[in-house]
């Protein structure tokens, strides 16, 4: 058995396996053919094609035998609460560290208080920040958070998770390092459909400025801190995914400013957690102008030029 598992084979799951393979480290995936595939193969031909996953890497579909007493969450998020409802039992006891970036759509909370809730007992912990799948899995460089507000335990697990080409910071702000994750891939989105409609580099670099004043105004209200959002897990995150086509969510605006189709099967989550956001921001009085216009455009309620010129004519206003 080993000491860590990953729960979910997605792209990034797998690449986190593949960055611990300098240990035994047990890959949980929920399909018993795609599970039977990657150990043969040693490729996640469909997640992660490419990248190869050494013997250390232990594949498996039966989740009992990934029941290790650090476990990696890495599923969509609005699969979250489900997953660690239906397994409670099993997951008692053990410290479990999140990957999925965004907010629940049915509840408004965040990947930590999802579990949390369901596992009151259990030390909950969050992993993220700048760092695409394809990059780790390949053992490039990347740098990430880990955020516990239990002090003595984010400490161990910062020192467990890390690995040679992987460093992680630690926090114990937890709320700002998940809200980062979850609002930069709403930003990401509005970058995208700003550089897919041709507004251009310019209209961009607007949107990631201001789309980052409402990650602190939003993270604020919420009481996390703000030096937290500078970090890796904000602003480092907000950088890398409203600059690259590596980013889904990027891609994904990319193509709905182009008005072109995107495939429905591909993981965006910013989409689910624009609404989220959008819808709390109202309730709470929190302005948020890009999230709630890109929350706007993606269920068809305004166009892009529509939301460009609703932007543009905003009460001007101190920076
Ligand atoms: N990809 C990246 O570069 C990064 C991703 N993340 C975050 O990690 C999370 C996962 O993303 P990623 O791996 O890329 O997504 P993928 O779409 O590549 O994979 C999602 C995985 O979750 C599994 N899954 C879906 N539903 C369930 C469920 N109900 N129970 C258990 N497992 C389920 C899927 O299984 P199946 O294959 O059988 O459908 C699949 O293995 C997201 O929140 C994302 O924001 C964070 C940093 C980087
Ligand atoms: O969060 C990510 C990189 O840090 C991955 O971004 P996408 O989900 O947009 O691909």
């Amino acid at each position: 058995m080993s000491e860590v598992s990953i729960l979910g084979a997605g792209a990034f799951g797998t690449a986190l396996a593949c960055a611990l393979s300098d240990r035994v480290v047990t890959l949980w995936a929920r399909d018993p053919a795609a599970a039977e595939a990657m150990r043969t193969t040693r490729e996640n031909a469909r997640r992660l094609p490419g990248v190869t996953l050494r013997d250390t890497v232990m594949v498996t579909s039966e989740l009992g035998d990934a029941m290790a007493p650090v476990l990696l969450l890495a599923m969509p998020m609005q699969k979250l609460a489900g997953f660690v409802t239906d397994h409670q039992e099993m997951l008692q006891g053990r410290a479990l560290v999140v990957c999925s970036k965004g907010v629940d759509l049915a509840t408004g909370r965040g990947p930590a208080r999802v579990i949390a809730d369901a596992l009151p007992q259990a030390t909950v912990a969050v992993l993220t920040g700048p760092s695409f799948a394809a990059d780790i899995g390949r053992g490039l460089p990347t740098a990430l958070t880990l955020a516990c507000a239990d002090t003595e335990a984010g400490a161990a697990l910062q020192h467990a998770l890390s690995a040679p080409a992987l460093r992680l910071y630690r926090t114990h702000d937890v709320a700002g390092a998940e809200l980062g994750g979850a609002l930069k891939n709403v930003i990401a989105i509005a970058a995208g459909v700003c550089i897919g409609a041709g507004l251009g580099d310019s209209a961009r670099a607007a949107i990631m400025s201001r789309g980052y004043a409402e990650m602190l105004r939003f993270a604020a209200a919420r009481g996390a801190m703000a030096e937290t959002l500078a970090g890796l897990s904000g602003l480092g995150d907000l950088v890398l995914t409203c600059t690259s086509e590596k980013s889904r969510n990027f891609r994904f605006g990319l193509a709905l400013g182009a008005q072109q189709e995107f495939d429905a099967g591909t993981t965006v989550e910013g989409v689910a957690t624009a609404r989220a956001l959008a819808r709390s921001a109202a309730a709470e009085g929190v302005d948020m102008p890009i999230t709630t216009m890109i929350s706007a455009v993606i269920d068809g309620k305004l166009t892009v030029d529509q939301a460009r010129d609703a932007l543009l004519a905003r009460p001007l206003k101190e920076e």
